[in-house]
């Protein structure tokens, strides 16, 4: 497995090892002990997630406030999906920025998302299989999230406006400037 660092600090893709053979393809997508050992800190994954979504429904931006912030490891192991990391840290140099990656059902790559960023993304296809560990359980009294189109971050998010499935709660989302971020 690779582990590449992106522009977010303590921000990995994951590059499994591909076995194909005459029957298919065998891969890991986690082992604790290499994955623990590349971030260099410990990561205990409490609940693991499935959503699936049409072509065009976005998700996010979304994270968990204070003792509730989750870590997650994400990945798509039907479709296709443009995922996107806002890093919230302020003491971070990406604070504010933005990473956006496509995971797909083709190239079998994986996402680890530290706390403190907010995490969405996009479907690009009809049944896209978004799959998740978190480091903390899903809180609802903890719930929070940034607007998809805030001004600030200024994500592309490459289809347009009018085809995006949203949730009636991720369309009301406040702004980066609202939340005093
Ligand atoms: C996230 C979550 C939701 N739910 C319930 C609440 C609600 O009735 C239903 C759908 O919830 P949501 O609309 O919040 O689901 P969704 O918009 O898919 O939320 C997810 O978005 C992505 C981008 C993330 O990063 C996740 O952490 C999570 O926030 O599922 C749980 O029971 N457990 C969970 O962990």
């Amino acid at each position: 497995m690779k582990y590449i660092e992106t522009k977010l600090k303590g921000c990995f893709i994951i590059e499994p090892s591909l076995f194909n053979d005459d029957r298919g393809l065998f891969y890991e997508s986690y082992k604790k002990v290499e994955f623990e050992d590349q971030l260099g800190e410990r990561v205990d994954f409490v609940q693991d997630n499935v959503s699936i979504s049409k072509k065009g429904v976005l998700r996010g931006l979304h994270f968990q406030n204070g003792i509730h912030a989750q870590a997650k490891l994400v990945q798509v192991i039907k479709g296709e999906a443009l995922d996107v990391v806002v890093d919230l840290r302020k003491n971070s140099p990406s604070y504010k920025k933005h990473f956006k990656i496509r995971l797909s059902e083709n190239d079998h790559k994986l996402l680890f998302i530290p706390k403190g960023m907010a995490h969405g993304f996009l479907a690009l296809e009809d049944n896209t299989v978004f799959v998740y560990k978190c480091d903390n359980y899903y809180d609802k009294a903890s719930e929070a999230g940034i607007i998809y189109n805030d001004i600030d971050l200024n994500i592309d998010w490459v289809i347009s406006a009018d085809k995006l499935i949203l949730s009636k709660k991720d369309l009301v989302l406040p702004t980066m400037k609202d939340l005093n971020i």
